[in-house]
């Protein structure tokens, strides 16, 4: 029989270092990488390997996995790539936010390649990236690209399931093979209950098929996603460069702590999922303040616009929050910092550092978060995340004539 076919649409840390190297330990698949980045695809293809240094984050024990054997297609090469993804078993997205429409496009394109070649096997298209509702998202904008048909098509043989794409993956850097990665050892993928393959069907061992996989990415994302980033944000304009050093300082540590609680509390209050008890907390600590790995907060914070966006890590939780009655002052402080700290070799810092110069702090805010000043609980999530980034920024930006008056 031949080899399950594995397409990996993103060949980037998360698609090599999590999903390449947990399918390329079930030694059975035959795995491609697919991406929009040339120079990546030739130079993944020329070496014909790369390393993942998969790493208990307590103990410092290691594992180094050589993922060989797999060929590599360019996007831009149409017609392998379509072919790529309509002889695949598993297609696994990861990517950012701002690549889910073309990815949908492509998925969309292989469903009508499929539905032409008369091909009745399931595919299985495994979501992963920091966004709650992936499933919906990819769902809506594949969809939409169809005609009735062709949906009923996708319906029938193509699933999409999110999965959580939770392995902390890096570069490996300098001294490093090319391509290498490092990262923490999770050896499992949770991965939404609806495969619909026949029974007897084998699915990859490390997959944890798992009934409410959208709920525990909103819980990871509102709270493990909102501390890291909080530390990021607060350690960036403290001008430390890793998450060790920022979670180091008492003080940031604790603030981040308390935002972290402030989600964990409204998780609880709306979909009772428990606060983790004293010994979780301290595992999460020491994770993140381990000596065996140095997050750099410029990868942490990357991206700023989209973290400070409505349902993300900061605004998702904030919102929630305030829905149950518990003031978000810690989250939204942390949020602030978003607003205060520039980077140059970030795009998204220098766009925020231009609005709030150009725009003010309110309409600024508005801008970036997108929330709606007409609804209540968003209004009171604007004017107290406005209110903190006024406070944050304070020393640099009391008005001239409020200087001269406070000497
Ligand atoms: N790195 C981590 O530790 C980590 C952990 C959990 C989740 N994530 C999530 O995984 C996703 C990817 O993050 P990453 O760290 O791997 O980023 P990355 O930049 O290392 O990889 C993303 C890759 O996707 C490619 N790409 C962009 N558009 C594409 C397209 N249309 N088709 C195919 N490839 C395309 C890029 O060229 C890049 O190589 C993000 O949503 C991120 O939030 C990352
Ligand atoms: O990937 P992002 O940019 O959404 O967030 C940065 C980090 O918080 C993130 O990559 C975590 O390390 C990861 O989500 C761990 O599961």
């Amino acid at each position: 029989m031949e080899p399950e076919r594995v397409v990996i649409v993103g060949a980037g840390q998360t698609g090599r270092g999590m999903f390449g190297a947990l399918f390329y330990k079930e030694g059975c698949y035959e795995l491609t990488f697919a991406d929009t980045d040339a120079a990546l695809v030739r130079g993944l293809r020329e070496q014909g390997h790369y390393t993942v240094e998969e790493k208990d984050l307590l103990t410092g024990s290691v594992e180094h996995v050589r993922v060989d054997g797999f060929s590599c297609v360019d996007v831009a090469d149409r017609d392998a790539y379509l072919d790529a993804l309509a002889r695949a078993t598993y297609i696994a997205v990861a990517v950012f936010p701002k690549s889910f429409d073309d990815v949908a496009r492509d998925l969309a394109e292989m469903v009508r390649v499929r539905k032409a070649r008369g091909v009745e096997d399931v595919a299985a298209v495994i979501l992963g990236g920091n966004f709650v509702g992936l499933h919906e998202y990819f769902q809506r904008a594949i969809e939409a690209q169809l005609n009735e048909d062709e949906r009923a098509y996708a319906r029938t043989y193509v699933a999409l399931a999110t999965s959580k794409a939770n392995r902390k993956v890096v570069h490996a850097g300098t001294g490093a093979e090319r391509f290498a990665l490092t990262g923490d050892n999770k050896s499992v993928l949770p991965v939404e209950d609806c495969l619909p393959f026949e029974a007897g069907h084998r699915l990859p061992s490390f997959f944890h098929i798992d009934p409410d996989v959208e709920l525990s990415m909103i819980e990871k994302i509102w709270s493990e996603n909102l501390i890291h980033c909080s530390l990021g944000f607060m350690g960036a304009c403290a001008g430390y460069t890793t998450v060790n050093e920022a979670i180091e300082d008492a003080r940031i540590g604790a603030l981040a702590l308390y935002a972290w609680f402030e989600g964990r509390r409204a998780l609880e209050a709306a979909y009772g999922i428990p606060v983790p008890d004293e010994a979780a907390i301290k595992t999460m600590m020491e994770k993140f303040d381990t000596p065996y790995f140095h997050d750099r907060i410029a990868r942490i914070v990357r991206q700023p616009i989209r973290k400070l966006k409505k349902g993300d890590r900061f605004l998702g939780p904030a919102l929630l929050c305030i829905e149950q009655g518990i003031t978000p002052y810690f989250i939204l402080r942390a949020a602030a910092h978003g607003f205060c700290y520039e980077d140059a070799a970030e795009p998204q810092s220098v766009e925020m550092a231009r609005l709030v110069r150009e725009l003010g702090i309110d309409e600024a805010v508005r801008a970036v978060t997108e929330l709606n000043p007409c609804e209540p609980r968003e209004r009171l999530a604007l004017e107290m995340l406005a209110d903190a980034v006024r406070e944050v920024s304070c020393p640099r930006r009391v008005p001239e004539v409020f200087s001269r008056v406070l000497g």
